[in-house]
């Protein structure tokens, strides 16, 4: 780092105590699902007498080939049993199961839980871990930053943006889309979601950030254990984040007195003027509130974007009539043209989806398909199987963007951004985003895909194993 980049994050407020404070509060938290009373398994649905640290490595490693396995082997309903303790996961693979936890009681159905490991990181008021009445209030208070009437102001940013990475590949070379992808939809989070836009600023955010979001599971998983992060790669995490805190923390009050503040079109600055005007406190929220939800849609917008975008590249570059009709909307502007790029980007999803399933655990017993399940099972949606399911997707290994134009799969069968209460609040910004990119990448180049991929475990994400690479040449 340059020494006047050094000499600026030494005149940052002090924000390292709060950092600490939250690893040590919340690194205790993320310790399995300590509060939970343990499960009588009678009369849950059948599945494998592994091992559970067998059936956990499965579910974590090898889900491609677990989730079919499973569907294949016990059927539509099915029981997975984890560490610590052999808790049982229930997976449901029907889209009327699926349609039932989305709608079951947010109050009954909590998906917090599952994230808790997540918590030194995104800290407690995190959309994602929160639960009941704290997470209603947080998505009421971050919606308005992602409604239609936002997304459309937030498009030409991330256009322009796309189409300056397009502009420097080289002509005739082979990339890792993947690769690619990540830098951008990285600068489309601190420009458009952050609002950062001093570029020294910038310089000193991207490897914070980039540190932040390459979080491999053993420092996940140490999180467990506080003592650790007095070690190694655990105390380099702890450092990491306490200087990304700063930098955010200093651009959240810098931000506060923006003169420019009302016309900045922004999460951050959206965010800041929802509920300025109210007297009522809880419309606000606290820069501690910020920095947590900005965190959360770093880890939670960043990679699955660029992973969804470097899948939609890999297809088309593997079809060249797909890439030919791709482009043509690409070069185009109307109504029908976005459809057909975002029909790409659903398709993308539908047959690599980036995040294996949804789950909620159920603190209160409840009955899903007729089944009743105690209080501590955890329930929820097979994406991969729900997604492959030929009844509802006709040549499911195909890639196939016409079956959503004019029409859509069945309700609870295409379901990569999950449902209910809890359904991915960036869902339309990667839709907007997915679209942008693909426009200004096609524009220019042609891609075609030299070698096959496959998809691999990437903590809690499935990424292209060789990085989706293609071949790519200027039209
Ligand atoms: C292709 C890209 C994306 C995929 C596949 C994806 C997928 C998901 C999924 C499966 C969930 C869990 C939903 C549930 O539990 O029912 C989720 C939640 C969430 N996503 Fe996304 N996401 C994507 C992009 C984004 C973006 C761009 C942002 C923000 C900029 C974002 C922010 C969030 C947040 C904050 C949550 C938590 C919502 C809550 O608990 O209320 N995601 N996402």
């Amino acid at each position: 780092m340059a020494t006047s980049q050094i000499a600026e994050l030494d005149a940052l407020p002090e924000t390292g105590d709060l950092t600490q404070e939250r690893f040590r509060r919340m690194s205790g938290a993320s310790v399995g699902s300590a509060d939970l009373p343990p499960v009588d398994l009678d009369g849950l649905p059948p599945g494998p007498r592994w091992p559970v640290l067998v059936q956990s490595a499965a579910l974590m490693r090898f889900r491609h080939w677990f989730h079919p396995y499973l569907h294949r082997t016990y059927g539509d309903v099915f029981t997975v049993r984890l560490v610590p303790g052999g808790r049982p996961l229930v997976f449901f693979t029907r889209p009327e199961h699926t349609k039932e936890i989305f709608a079951a009681d947010p109050a009954v159905f909590h998906a917090g839980k599952g994230n808790a490991i997540l918590g030194p990181v995104m800290g407690e008021h995190s959309l994602l871990l929160q639960d009941g009445a704290e997470h209603q209030r947080a998505r009421k208070l971050l919606m308005p930053a992602f409604n239609g009437a936002a997304l459309r102001e937030y498009r030409s940013l991330v256009t322009d943006l796309a189409a300056d990475e397009a502009a420097h590949w080289p002509d005739g070379v082979t990339l890792r889309a993947l690769d690619r992808m990540n830098v951008l939809t990285l600068e489309v989070i601190l420009r458009v979601v952050f609002g950062v836009t001093d570029e020294r600023r910038l310089a000193a955010m991207r490897p914070r950030v980039n540190a932040t979001v390459d979080i491999s599971p053993a420092v996940l998983l140490g999180w467990g254990y506080p003592a650790l992060q007095r070690f190694g790669p655990w105390r380099r995490t702890v450092q990491n984040q306490a200087e990304l805190d700063r930098l955010i923390y200093a651009e959240i009050r810098e931000r506060r007195a923006a003169p420019d503040l009302a016309e900045r079109s922004d999460v951050l600055s959206r965010l800041i003027r929802h509920g300025a005007g109210s007297t009522d406190e809880s419309d606000r929220l606290t820069d501690t509130e910020l920095r947590d939800q900005l965190v959360t849609l770093l880890l939670a917008g960043h990679e699955t974007t660029a992973t969804s975008l470097s899948w939609a590249l890999y297809e088309l570059g593997r079809d060249p009539a797909l890439l030919r009709r791709s482009q043509e909307a690409a070069d185009g502007t109307t109504p029908e043209d976005d459809a057909w790029l975002e029909a790409v980007m659903k398709e993308s999803m539908r047959l690599h989806p980036v995040i294996p399933m949804v789950v909620r655990t159920l603190v209160r017993p409840a009955t899903i398909g007729g089944l009743d399940l105690p209080r501590g099972t955890t329930v929820g949606p097979s994406i991969i199987v729900a997604h492959q399911r030929s009844e509802h997707h006709p040549d499911p290994d195909a890639f196939r963007p016409e079956r959503f134009l004019g029409q859509h799969p069945p309700t609870n069968t295409w379901i990569p951004f999950g449902g209910g209460v809890r359904r991915c609040i960036g869902a339309g910004f990667a839709q907007m985003e997915g679209v942008a990119v693909l426009r200004e990448v096609l524009r220019v180049h042609d891609v075609t895909t030299p070698v096959a991929d496959g998809p691999k475990v990437r903590n809690i994400t499935s990424v292209p194993r060789d990085g989706a690479r293609i071949h790519v040449a200027r039209r």
